[in-house]
């Protein structure tokens, strides 16, 4: 035990994987956790200090499956290997343990297999720096180990939640005095909590990191220095946390990008959330808005365009230039169709060659890689067939025509069509790729002809017809002989020629020298052949790597076409247009659809009802205009408002918008508060939550800003939430300036619009018919008077005796607040409040008229025609009592 003790030792935090043979055993607290984790036996083996050893093990073939099941419980793992034949450990003494060390660290963060990995997704490891003096006060870098992408970024504390919000990282590596100052400012929410990893203060190191980035990113065309020293210390720490987790195998990272300079839309985690932008509130893709919205053929165009819906851009310019891209093949339907089905064969290049830079890929990579090449040269066709092409679809076009055909070309002679997983398998070089290894595959396969031809000769000269030449596992191959001929081989002249091997009941076995010499010809025909084929491997991966700069790029241009004809394809079959977004402050949107809802409504037969928003703003008249959007319950205020910012989002990650017309001045950063949900882990209420992303937005929207606000305030008693709701709308409007569209049904907010000259009162319009409420979902000028919730309640199906008594508290509350409510009135209510404290019911069931109806009904005794008349009789009492 002393080797698992000295290994276990040397890593810890993670769970060992401890090769023994077929399996990989966990012991101690190790296999209780995984056993309790994986639903295996926990077992025991022999005793430490008197103690059981507990123990658990799962096999090899199955151990991804495991893995995998570990990794996303969010534990580590550590892969122990035998590093030595055990043959070798055998000429150390009888006794000797076979070398073991530790080959590989797993983490959610560092994963590079598919089998771990979700195609769609990006997968990050994020380090965060903190510093206590200079311009910023954090940098995080970040890094998909998978596609060797590398980011990093300087933040204020203010951004960095938000940036976070938006990579989403798997694993989040700080040290110990920045998570305790991130915990005491509440700037480390429970989510990334629970990926936090606990890094030593030298692992961020910025004077190490300088030395060890030139290392690991050599040729010259990266500077660390010209990074801050908070940067660089973060990009250190995720260097030097993969190059420990790949054990030596080297860092396939890139060179990083500074996302700092691009300019994004902010938004923040709340917003993210109540938009729905990659999952539903409830944690599902489907009802997203990118589940709508993803028409990508490949998985590298997917998690590109995850990543842009989750960074919208805030550059008009370079905003336009991604729809004149989009436009160009909207527009051109044949083309994007015929790069569409192209890009739909091309295998995911960026994650195959990592696979292979860390020595960790196989035949199907090197395939992978050849295929990815040769579609490039084929999409490039289709592209240079077009003249004028927009700058985005040139350069993708340049990259694509640039891909290495003749690697290509050498991978398609070289591979076979059937390939397998990995290359010790062998198999996998083309038949006529290689004369030396045909040779030593025709002899290792000729065998059959070559042991037919000795066991007729043999027969031959011995004449024993009978005679076999068998094969097994353990002699290999020997000759046997029924047991009656068996004395004929040990006499002369045949015991010169046959060795005796073994005497079984009703056989003897033998073997020959030449017999034994072909034996080892096909051995060493078989050794040779796997030989040549890893030579050839090796010198394929070879030629591949060397090429890694340029693969990469062509990678990119891939997923960025992808993105551009799936962005169109989504123009053109679902009647988005394309927006017109420059610097200012304008915001129209004529005939604007809600992209998920609309979505649904149709599943269901039904219509989307279009809607226009103008919240065009001037700065001379002091910024954007504000809505008040008053309405009824159901009546899809929310739909409206969610409409409208994800209709933002669209259109500065540079797609083109559900609606007729729309006009957007670039939004710098977005809020959307929805409702309020408690964050009870955060031991926050309802109500303190709404506050808290209520000040944020009153202290961080500028003018530039889209604002998005539902329902701000419901959560405290009347007055108090009124009068909240009343002074953001005063704030919003005086202060921040910004385009804003504010949903409530505090009434009494929208004689605000008298006296605040850019806020306007719209309302879902709505009709009544039959007693019944019908939504139009149309937006209209003007408030609405009433809410229409008991209507909504009705449809919900509350209790009759429970609608009967709110409509009747309804009606005092009205008359009281209009002032002509009786004395006698007023006082029942008061007695009554509050409002929903429990009254004796006042038994209306017995006294029911459709009771009574009922009651009085024999169906056994009524005709077809006296069930029909009872029912019409039923329904109108129902109706008399609903309009009584
Ligand atoms: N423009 C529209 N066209 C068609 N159906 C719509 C439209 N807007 C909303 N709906 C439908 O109405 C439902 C309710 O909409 P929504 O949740 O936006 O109402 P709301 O006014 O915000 O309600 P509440 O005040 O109760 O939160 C939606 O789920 C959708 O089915």
């Amino acid at each position: 035990m002393a080797q698992y003790f000295e290994i276990k030792a040397a890593n810890p935090g993670y769970l060992l994987f401890y090769r023994m043979g077929d399996f990989y055993e966990l012991f101690f607290e190790d296999a209780e956790i995984a056993s309790a984790a994986l639903g295996i036996v926990l077992t025991k083996r022999g005793k430490h200090l008197g103690q059981d050893i507990g123990m658990c093990g799962v096999p090899i073939h199955a151990a991804n499956d495991y893995l995998n099941k570990l990794i996303r419980q969010g534990h580590r793992v550590a892969i122990c290997e035998q590093v030595e034949d055990p043959k070798e450990a055998k000429k150390r003494g009888a006794k000797s343990v076979v070398k073991r060390d530790v080959v590989r660290l797993i983490t959610s963060g560092t994963l590079t297999e598919d089998d771990h990995l979700d195609a769609r997704a990006s997968n990050f490891l994020a380090a965060l720096a903190m510093v206590r003096h200079g311009d910023t006060d954090f940098a995080l870098a970040w890094a998909d180990v998978s596609t060797g992408e590398t980011f990093t970024a300087d933040l204020t504390a203010e951004q960095l939640q938000d940036e976070l919000a938006r990579i989403d990282p798997a694993e989040l590596l700080l040290t110990e005095p920045t998570r305790t100052h991130l915990l005491e400012h509440r700037l480390l929410p429970p989510a990334w909590a629970a990926i936090a990893h606990l890094a030593p203060a030298e692992s961020f190191d910025s004077e190490a990191a300088t030395s060890s980035l030139r290392a690991a990113l050599p040729g010259g065309a990266f500077d660390p220095t010209a990074l801050s020293r908070a940067a660089r210390a973060a990009l250190g720490a995720v260097f030097g946390y993969v190059r420990e987790s790949q054990k030596g195998v080297g860092v396939a990272l890139r060179a990083p990008v500074a996302d700092g300079a691009i300019r994004h839309m902010a938004i923040d985690q709340a917003t993210r959330a109540s938009l729905e932008l990659h999952q539903t509130q409830r944690g599902q893709t489907r009802g997203s808005l990118r589940q709508v919205i993803d028409l990508t053929v490949t998985a590298s165009g997917s998690r590109l365009l995850s990543a842009r819906l989750a960074a919208p851009l805030a550059d008009a310019p370079a905003i336009n230039q991604r729809l004149d891209a989009v436009g160009h093949l909207a527009n051109d339907t044949l083309l994007t169709s015929r790069l569409r089905a192209d890009l739909k064969a091309v295998p995911d290049l960026a994650r195959a060659l990592t696979r292979l830079a860390l020595d960790r890929g196989g035949p199907r990579d090197l395939a992978a890689i050849g295929k990815a090449v040769g579609a490039a040269a084929a999409l490039a066709r289709h592209l240079e067939q077009r003249e004028e092409v927009p700058d985005v679809l040139a350069r993708i076009a340049r990259i694509l025509s640039a891909a290495p055909l003749p690697l290509a070309s050498e991978l398609a002679l070289a591979l076979d069509d059937e390939l397998p997983l990995l290359a010790r398998d062998g198999g996998f070089v083309r038949k006529g790729y290689d004369r030396a290894l045909d040779d030593e595959r025709a002899l290792a396969s000729e065998t059959r002809a070559v042991v037919a031809a000795l066991q007729a000769r043999l027969i031959e000269e011995t004449d024993v017809r009978s005679l076999k030449i068998r094969h097994n596992g353990v002699l290999g191959y020997f000759v046997e002989v029924p047991a009656g001929h068996g004395t004929k081989l040990l006499e002369e002249p045949h015991r010169q020629t046959f060795i005796h091997r073994m005497t079984m009941a009703n056989a003897m076995r033998f073997t020959t020298t030449e017999l034994a010499d072909l034996e080892g010809r096909i051995a060493r025909a078989h050794e040779a052949a796997l030989e040549i084929e890893l030579k050839t491997f090796a010198s394929l991966r070879y030629d591949v790597l060397s090429r890694t700069d340029a693969l990469r790029e062509l990678a990119d241009a891939l997923a960025e076409l992808d993105v551009t004809s799936a962005l169109a394809h989504l123009a053109a079959t679902r009647g988005y247009t394309r927006p017109d977004i420059d610097d200012s402050l304008a915001f129209r949107i004529e005939g604007g659809r809600h992209p998920v809802v609309e979505d649904m409504v149709m599943a269901q037969g039904q219509s989307f009802v279009a809607n226009d928003a103008d919240l065009s703003g001037d700065d001379a008249v002091g910024g954007g205009r504000l809505w008040l959007v008053t309405g009824p319950n159901m009546g899809g205020k929310s739909t409206f408002l969610r409409q409208n910012a994800l209709i933002a989002i669209l259109a500065q990650m540079g797609s083109f918008v559900p609606a007729t017309s729309a006009h957007i001045g670039v939004v710098d950063r977005l809020f959307s508060r929805v409702g309020a949900s408690d964050d009870i882990a955060h031991g926050r209420s309802t109500f303190m939550v709404e506050m808290v992303e209520t000040s944020a937005i009153l202290n961080r929207a500028t003018r530039r800003s889209l604002v998005v606000l539902d329902e701000i305030g419901r959560g405290t008693a009347t007055f108090d939430g009124l009068s909240i709701a009343w002074a953001a709308v005063e704030a919003l409007h005086d202060t921040t300036g910004c385009r804003a569209l504010f949903a409530t049904h505090f009434h009494e907010l929208t004689s605000l619009a008298k006296t605040l000259t850019r806020v306007s009162n719209v309302t879902m319009k709505v009709r009544e018919w039959e007693g019944e409420v019908v939504f139009l979902h149309e937006v209209g000028p003007g408030a609405a008077d009433r809410s229409y919730g008991i209507q909504v309640a009705r449809l919900a199906g509350l209790p009759e005796p429970v609608l009967a008594r709110a409509r009747q508290v309804l009606t005092v509350l009205e008359q009281r607040s209009a002032g002509t409510a009786s004395s006698s009135q007023k006082a029942s209510v008061l007695d009554d409040l509050p409002l929903f404290a429990h009254q004796p019911a006042s038994r209306p069931v017995e006294k029911d008229p459709v009771h009574i109806a009922l009651d009085a009904a024999r169906p056994d005794e009524m005709t077809p025609k006296q069930a029909i008349d009872l029912l019409y009789e039923l329904k109108k009492i129902r109706d008399d009592a609903r309009r009584s």
